[in-house]
């Protein structure tokens, strides 16, 4: 997507995706981070912001989930648990195909980062709260493990989701143009391959209402570090992938690194205590 600050117009853009996904379920659509509202300035966002269960963009995902019968990752949206709060969490709202909320994830890793973009400087703890629990939603086809975007360069919170059970790593992402072209493929190729599970790497792509440029290149890799499957316009687009978790029982059989980093914990416990 090239989200702009405006939820209802994302809704109806992702909504002319939905109308054409294939006809196959049960399916897993992963929207990209800031879905609903990107770029949209930090006391915009906090002004959208919405209460666990209760406004307009939460209803607007859930009714999408429900009438396209999708498990549904709608991106991050802003949440606040208390109209008091001062900064949102950015939050990654699972839906179920009946339209039910069934798990959420705030952002860990927050993006407070210098880059060589027009943008220059990027603070997102300015008004983002981190997040500080490890998700992991059980699902007909998998067990979905919740990260995005600069969560990705933070590879112990995706051995965290492995050890928590996940088959599909759900990262939805909005990679600057600058980072993105250097490190997106390496760094989402990377995690499937560490933790032997499928990534769903959705993307912001192109330039948006604020000047921000986005990378885009939404990606499905296997448990082998395949790209299954890539989206390769800045127009908003579908990258579709089959996903058998199946598969990732013989690359976990072969080459048992879970057990393997069992074994090694214990060393490196002792050598970080030293
Ligand atoms: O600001 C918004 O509206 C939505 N949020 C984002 O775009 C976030 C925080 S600024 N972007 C990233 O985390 C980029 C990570 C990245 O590019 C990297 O790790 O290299």
């Amino acid at each position: 997507m090239t989200s702009s600050p405006h939820p209802q117009q994302n809704l109806q853009e992702i909504e002319q995706q939905l109308k054409t996904l294939p006809d196959f379920r049960p399916q897993l659509v992963v929207l990209p981070e800031a879905s609903l509202c990107f770029g949209a300035g930090d006391k915009r966002q906090r002004e959208l912001a919405e209460l666990p269960g209760d406004g307009p963009m939460q209803q607007g995902l859930a009714e999408l989930a429900k009438r396209y019968n999708i498990w549904l990752v709608g991106g991050t949206i802003p949440l606040i648990d208390s109209p008091e709060d001062k900064k949102f969490s950015a939050a990654s709202l699972v839906f179920n195909p009946q339209g039910a909320c069934v798990a959420r994830y705030n952002k860990m890793h927050l993006f407070d980062v210098d880059v060589a973009d027009n943008t220059k400087s990027y603070r997102e703890s300015n008004w983002t709260d981190a997040g500080d629990a490890v998700v992991t939603v059980p699902t007909e086809f998998g067990t979905l493990g919740l990260a995005v975007c600069y969560d990705v360069r933070f590879a112990e919170l995706f051995r965290a989701l492995r050890t928590a059970g996940a088959d599909i790593l759900v990262l939805p992402s909005a990679f600057t143009q600058v980072t993105g072209q250097a490190h997106w493929h390496v760094l989402t190729r990377a995690r499937a391959i560490e933790q032997q599970c499928f990534v769903v790497a959705s993307a912001q792509a192109g330039e948006h209402d604020n000047g921000r440029q986005t990378y885009g290149h939404a990606l499905v890799i296997d448990g082998w570090g395949r790209i299954l499957a890539e989206t390769e316009t800045m127009q908003p687009s579908i990258a579709t992938a089959l996903v058998d978790t199946a598969s990732l029982h013989k690359i976990r059989q072969d080459i048992p690194v879970a057990e393997h980093f069992n074994r090694s914990k214990k060393v490196l416990h002792a050598s970080t205590e030293r």
